[in-house]
């Protein structure tokens, strides 16, 4: 019997003190919407008041390089040119071309987005620092096309005029606009952090090979990342437009997307409350250091530069590492012990098949490899390998170190293509298809080198399985509609289901804390939740003692039991005995021997290239 130990801290303080944050929050949205009754009045009181929705604005464009950089790791410096793309398609398309103001705030949505996924079909392709090289030239270019088209720009001297909504005369009456509008965004991607789209990102910035052999389409969640960022720096342009009612292309130059990132970094990349604190900070610190005029600069830069430096993730990153520390040690003292079974027998309801083969080696074969090679330049890594899987059954890989077996096994799920040869599953090609579609059709892998996300919680891991089976989209998520919330209910259940059948009953632990053979349980059951009849498996034992490794042959028998079909590598022949139905044996690339377990184990070939007249022996 295995034991797992999880802090109970984590978990607990993510339940016992939302209330507080709740009611924190709800004060500073108070405070918020009080602010101008906070300020001076008269011409001093209007100049706070402009630089107040001056820090409304510039909130929503770094929320987007929250979504895109935070979240998904797109590295993005050109938040500037989407700014200034919402705001240009208000301005011109009411002051030059006199459309009605919600005209031009459609196309104050629409520019940005439609050029933001454009960069995005263009960069993707491009990782990340290549990536930052591609926005620089996105906002260079903008920036000139803003001060030269000048039919449509108004070229250099700008374009003023710009009408407010509702023809809003009064600067307070435009920041509570401005106030809402961030707030409801700021819901919109809180909601959308913890919903799958949020995860997929998350995977994405953590392990983009893991996330895609997960059933996430990299494509689809980075053009994603783009849009939302985009449209958020849209939205903030558009509002700047109509807060200032003049607009010239200065403004949105490279130096102030340099500040957007400055300020998302400063603040910590991935939290919205660290978004707020950045940009704040960053939009105020030149008023607030007026009076040291001439060191002004260096004093701002020194400032980041030491953010950078020594709290890489942002000041509220050290906030909350602090508040966790607190509450950690508050919980230690009044937690239970914290210690967890390891629980046998638990269902898996959503997997249990009414098919699941009663009679072994007598079903259909539902999994075929023929002809398979792959190689690198000329490293013949797999050459020529066939062989099939039956309904049921638990296939092993075994062979020699290097002799290919991992290769086929990535081949098999996508990762890599084949260089020659056919692979079908229930009769149809899977070879060379992308991994997420792999993982659709109901084939999910482990790794040898475990990758989980090692920044998200447990739970999170195998709610990220579920991915490819779930379909809500940022539409529903917006607008917060029941499908989205059911399929999150769903999400979530399905997730504590595979990991309560793998061992599991407390999640909120991050992964990187795990040990790791607990590590190990997680990723099978983050492959679990991906929904699979064919489990490919590689290397799970290894790293783990004895003990660990007769847990983990009944867990395969249990997950046999359900119905799944599993190819299996494994070096510990201990483990491959009592669980192999058949077997197939590669050396250098190139299939040696293939049966059953005896046949295999009798085979003097085998004998020789793997197992060793030792093995024979003590088997005898
Ligand atoms: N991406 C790659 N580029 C070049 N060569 C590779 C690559 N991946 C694998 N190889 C080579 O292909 C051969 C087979 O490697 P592979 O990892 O598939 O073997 P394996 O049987 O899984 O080994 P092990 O049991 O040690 O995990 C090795 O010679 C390896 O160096």
């Amino acid at each position: 019997m295995q034991t797992i130990k999880l802090s109970e801290a984590n978990v607990r303080s993510g339940k016992t003190n939302n209330s507080l944050l709740i009611a924190a929050g709800l004060l500073l949205i108070v405070i918020a919407f009080c602010l101008p009754y906070l300020l001076p009045g008269g011409r001093l009181g209007n100049y706070y008041m402009t630089e107040v929705i001056k820090t409304t604005v510039f909130c929503l464009a770094t929320l987007g390089l929250t979504v895109g950089m935070g979240y998904g790791g797109q590295i993005s410096l050109a938040q500037a040119a989407f700014f200034g793309l919402g705001a240009y398609s208000l301005a011109s398309a009411t002051v030059l071309f006199g459309l009605p103001y919600w005209v031009g705030v459609l196309l104050a949505l629409l520019v940005p987005v439609v050029s933001g996924l454009l960069l995005g079909a263009i960069s993707l392709r491009v990782v990340t620092h290549y990536l930052a090289l591609v926005t620089i030239g996105f906002q260079i270019i903008v920036q000139l096309v803003m001060h030269n088209w000048k039919i449509v720009f108004g070229g250099a001297d700008g374009v003023g005029g710009i009408p407010r909504p509702f023809g809003i005369d009064d600067l307070k009456a435009y920041y509570w606009v401005c106030l809402t509008v961030l707030l409801v965004c700021m819901l919109f991607v809180y909601r959308m952090r913890r919903s799958r789209l949020g995860r997929a990102l998350f995977a994405l910035r953590e392990d983009e090979l893991a996330a895609s052999a997960i059933g996430i389409d990299l494509y689809r969640t980075k053009m994603m990342a783009f849009s939302v960022c985009s449209a958020l720096g849209g939205v903030g342009g558009l509002l700047y437009a109509s807060a200032y009612q003049y607009i010239s292309p200065d403004v949105f130059s490279f130096e102030q997307s340099v500040t957007f990132f400055a300020m998302l970094i400063t603040g910590g990349a991935d939290s919205i409350i660290g978004t707020l604190v950045g940009t704040v900070l960053l939009t105020w610190l030149p008023e607030w250091l007026r009076s040291f005029k001439d060191y002004y600069l260096a004093i701002y830069g020194g400032l980041i530069i030491a953010v950078l430096i020594f709290v890489p993730n942002g000041i509220w990153g050290i906030v909350s590492s602090l508040y966790l520390m607190v509450m950690k040690k508050k919980g230690s003292g009044n937690a239970a012990s914290g210690t967890i079974k390891f629980v046998e027998g638990k269902r898996l309801s959503y997997l249990e098949r009414q098919d699941a083969p009663a009679i072994k080696s007598r079903q259909p074969v539902i999994f075929e490899v023929n002809g398979l090679k792959k190689h690198f330049g000329g490293v013949k890594a797999v050459d020529g390998v066939d062989f099939h899987i039956r309904k049921g059954d638990i296939h092993v890989l075994i062979g020699p170190n290097g002799s290919g077996k991992t290769t086929v096994i990535n081949v098999l799920s996508g990762l890599y293509a084949a260089t020659e040869g056919t692979v079908s599953y229930r009769g149809n090609p899977i070879a060379n298809l992308r991994p997420h579609l792999i993982v659709k059709q109901g084939i999910a892998r482990t790794f040898q080198n475990i990758r989980l996300f090692p920044e998200l919680t447990v739970i999170e891991n195998v709610m990220i399985g579920q991915h490819i089976r779930t379909k809500s989209n940022l539409g529903s998520i917006f607008f917060n509609i029941r499908s989205f919330r059911d399929e999150e209910k769903k999400i979530r259940e399905r997730a504590e289901e595979a990991l309560a059948f793998v061992g599991f009953e407390n999640y909120a632990e991050k992964v990187k804390n795990l040990a790791y053979g607990q590590q190990r349980l997680v990723e099978i059951a983050r492959a679990l939740a991906t929904e699979p009849e064919l489990l490919l498996l590689d290397e799970p034992a290894a790293g783990m003692n004895p003990e660990e490794t007769q847990e983990l042959v009944k867990l395969l028998k249990r997950m046999n039991e359900l119905g799944i079909t599993m190819l299996l590598i494994e070096h510990d022949m201990n483990l491959v005995t009592q669980v192999a139905d058949s077997i197939t044996v590669l050396n250098f690339g190139k299939k040696i021997s293939e049966g059953s377990l005896e046949q295999v184990l009798d085979d003097a070939e085998v004998i020789k290239a793997y197992l060793g007249e030792e093995f024979v022996r003590a088997e005898a």
